[in-house]
């Protein structure tokens, strides 16, 4: 952050405050927990070498050099956390103060938005219209707002669903203006069961009209003649000629609102809107997102070259109109040090998440517990982001200049742009070749040769000196969509897994570079998120390992006798403990069964998103495979809406990542049958030792417990979501070929 630490206000004797910055109270038993914690580690380590010293078997020995690998990697992941503990914080903001602060709305800088959309099947245009009528409709001065959409799917549905959303906006602003909504997406606000007047309905049957052509358009795939209206659109519908793919095609870039000349029906000035979809060669590599994200810059810096940028995905529609207006508290702050301010980033918050939040949807540690307790400011997480122009454009204290004036993050723009040289140059800049031989993507802009380009651009901004400040009022600046199918929820993780190993593994890690840059505290931080994968070690060989033992009655743990046991529970129940408190103290809904199943999801990520990033990872750093950015679908299906809502688990897809969670579900509830019997067995037995296996046992039973919803997608359910019986079938066979050799071994 950029106030001072642990400092409470940015007032100065000439202004009120605009925020303020405050170490939290919860600091202190945080640090002393991480004290009492470290002992305890550091004794399990002095615990397995002793151990390793002495081995009396080779299958102990085998299991103790496991068991140690598995701890080490637990440890690592252990300190990196605590960078985020030891310095937890809160920010608050006091927009109310800003106008007099800058001296009224003629002080607001201007405001370029960017939203991203790649795919009018998988990202459905009325979605991203929504998006962009909610911040077209900020209470921002209009003249000084603009809106980009850059569209890599490069389809004539979504350019038609913004004509017709340029059209609709004529209304839509007024509307939500004299009547000062707080719901700025027409989706939400008609969804909220708002009372109707004849204007409410009048303007929800305009909206459902304009829904139901474009939904039409979408579903035929094509636009026909008849939604076609006037002369222009089809002129501009005509650039999609039978050459016209997604892949291959000329820049169109559409100036569908234009504030020089666009009135809305009450006479009001409309934000610009721009439709823009680059140049795309089935020869050049577009670069994903990050491609987008600097065409985009490209293409503003020559039409408006706002100094503020705030960056959107499509699904991320504005829940608050005030939203610019808090990030200025921090932009425009007078007494922070401006010139190292970069970006302000709101926390992704998400939207239909269901009751118990099944698939950890919403990210909590990630997004809401984890940035405010980073000491420069949080990294960025892709969405949600106001930038300031100029920190993509080098360090604070050396500005990297682009090949040509033009895009100078410094120039200042005036005057329409509509005009041809304009439009020409605006052409040039999001070409594919364009960048051949600049810094774009390297030094300048945002950065290229990572799956989260956001990830990636945040931490090599922190890298040039650059600060960030974390702004996250109670009700959510923005709402998007998470994926509520766990296949996709996976896919997911297994690209953010890939593209932070990417980061991870380069000349720029964290841990070397980073710390270099950063210092420690700043570099573990990053290191937590660009090693996430390796939390893949420590789940697997705890889902398998110790149960595999069981089975075969080998103990591999201290018995119930002997003091080590007692630290195997302290290290185990202090985790949980602690993670449960912060989830807790994170408020937005941390109820306990949520908690429950965020620390599932953890498991099942474990064993399956970052098994496979990792694998897919090395076939690509080996050159064997190569991977694109798979873009997450925003479609709902109504009847796997339905039971997403009832919380039931969706597994209606043959995958490899089933199978790996199928057979860790059976060998664990094999394995604590197994057990079981044995620990009865030989209690029976007088004189006999059960009590080396009890922490396997109970190791067992944790899995089982959190496996329950496999068993029942195998066994139990009849629907669609339930698991293959291809998967079903392949995994029992795994899992007794598994059983068949340690029996034997
Ligand atoms: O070639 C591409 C691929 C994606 N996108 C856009 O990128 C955004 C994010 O894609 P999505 O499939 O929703 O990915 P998520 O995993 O949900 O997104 C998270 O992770 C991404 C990095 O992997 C970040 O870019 C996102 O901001 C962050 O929300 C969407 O608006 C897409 O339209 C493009 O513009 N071009
Ligand atoms: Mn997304």
């Amino acid at each position: 952050m950029v106030a001072p630490k642990g400092s409470m206000a940015s007032a100065t004797a000439n202004h009120p405050p605009l925020n303020s910055h405050k170490l939290l109270r919860r600091a202190l038993p945080n640090r002393a927990f991480a004290l009492i914690f470290a002992c305890a580690i550091s004794a399990l380590f002095y615990h397995h070498v002793k151990t390793l010293l002495r081995p009396t078997t080779a299958a102990n020995a085998v299991s103790a050099l496991f068991l140690l690998l598995a701890d080490a990697v637990l440890a690592f992941m252990w300190c990196t956390t605590q960078s985020f503990r030891l310095y937890p914080t809160r920010n608050e903001e006091f927009p109310e103060n800003l106008e007099k602060v800058v001296g009224g709305t003629r002080g607001f800088p201007a405001l370029d938005v960017f939203i991203c959309t790649a795919d009018p099947y998988k990202e459905p245009p009325m979605g991203v219209v929504n998006t962009a009528l909610s911040v077209m409709a900020y209470e921002y001065p209009v003249e000084k707002l603009s809106v980009y959409v850059s569209d890599d799917g490069g389809s004539e549905l979504t350019m038609f669903a913004f004509m017709e959303a340029a059209r609709f906006a004529g209304h839509w602003l007024p509307f939500c203006r004299e009547r000062s909504l707080v719901e700025r997406s027409p989706e939400a606000y008609f969804a909220s069961n708002i009372c109707g007047g004849t204007d409410i309905d009048k303007m929800k049957m305009m909206y459902e009209s304009m829904k139901v052509r474009v939904e039409h358009v979408v579903e035929r795939g094509k636009v026909g003649e008849e939604y076609i209206n006037g002369d222009r659109e089809r002129r501009v519908l005509g650039k999609w000629t039978d050459e016209f793919t997604r892949r291959d095609h000329p820049a169109v870039i559409e100036i569908l609102l234009d504030n020089s000349r666009d009135r809305d029906i009450a006479g009001n000035v409309m934000p610009n809107l721009i439709y823009l979809s680059r140049e795309k060669s089935k020869n050049v590599p577009h670069q994903f997102k990050a491609g987008a994200l600097n065409v985009l810059l490209r293409v503003s810096a020559v039409m408006t070259n706002a100094p503020i940028l705030l960056t959107l995905d499509c699904d991320m529609r504005s829940n608050d109109p005030s939203t610019p207006r808090r990030a200025l508290c921090y932009l425009a702050n007078p007494s922070t040090d401006q010139s190292q301010l970069g970006y302000v980033q709101f926390p992704q918050r998400f939207q239909g998440i269901n009751e118990g939040d099944i698939y950890c949807g919403d990210f909590k540690r990630l997004f809401q517990i984890n940035p405010p307790g980073m000491t420069n400011g949080p990294s960025y997480v892709g969405t949600g982001c106001f930038f300031r122009r100029r920190c993509l454009f080098g360090a604070p204290s050396a500005i990297v200049l682009p090949e040509i004036p033009e895009l100078s993050p410094e120039r200042c723009l005036k005057g329409p742009i509509q005009s041809e040289e304009t439009l020409a140059l605006a052409k040039k800049v999001a070409g594919c070749k364009y960048e051949h031989n600049t810094n774009w993507g390297h030094k300048v802009g945002f950065r290229y040769g990572s799956l989260v380009e956001d990830y990636y651009t945040g931490y090599m901004l922190q890298c040039e000196g650059w600060r960030s400040a974390f702004c996250h009022p109670d009700r959510a600046a923005f709402l998007g969509d998470a994926p509520i199918c766990l296949i996709d929820v996976l896919n997911q993780n297994k690209r953010w897994a890939i593209g932070l190993l990417e980061v991870g593994f380069s000349k720029f890690s964290p841990v070397t570079y980073g710390v270099r840059s950063m210092g420690l505290l700043m570099g573990l931080s990053f290191a937590h998120y660009a090693f996430w994968a390796v939390w893949c070690i420590p789940i697997t060989i705890y889902a398998f390992l110790p149960q595999i033992a069981l089975i075969n009655g080998l103990s591999i743990f201290p018995k119930v006798s002997e003091p080590w046991f007692f630290l195997y529970i302290f290290l185990f129940l202090g985790a949980y403990a602690q993670d449960l408190t912060d989830f807790a103290l994170a408020g937005h809904n941390g109820t306990l069964r949520r908690w429950w199943n965020d620390q599932r999801m953890c498991l099942v990520r474990g064993l399956t998103s970052y098994v496979f990033g990792t694998i897919e990872f090395t076939l690509k750093s080996l050159g064997f495979a190569a991977h694109g950015f798979n873009v997450t679908s925003k479609v709902l299906d109504d009847e796997q809406s339905k039971k997403y809502e009832q919380g039931v688990f969706e597994f209606g897809a043959v995958s490899p990542m089933f199978v790996v969670l199928a057979v860790a579900a059976i060998v664990n509830l094999a394995s604590l049958l197994q057990g079981l019997t044995t620990v009865v067995a030989v209690a029976r037995r007088s004189g006999g030792d059960a009590e080396g296996l009890v922490l396997q046992v109970l190791l067992a039973s944790f899995g089982v417990v959190n496996c329950w919803p496999i068993y029942e997608a195998m066994f139990i359910r009849t629907d669609k979501g339930r698991m293959p019986t291809k998967v079903t079938l392949v995994s029992t066979f795994i899992a007794s070929l598994l059983y068949t050799a340690v029996s034997l071994a």
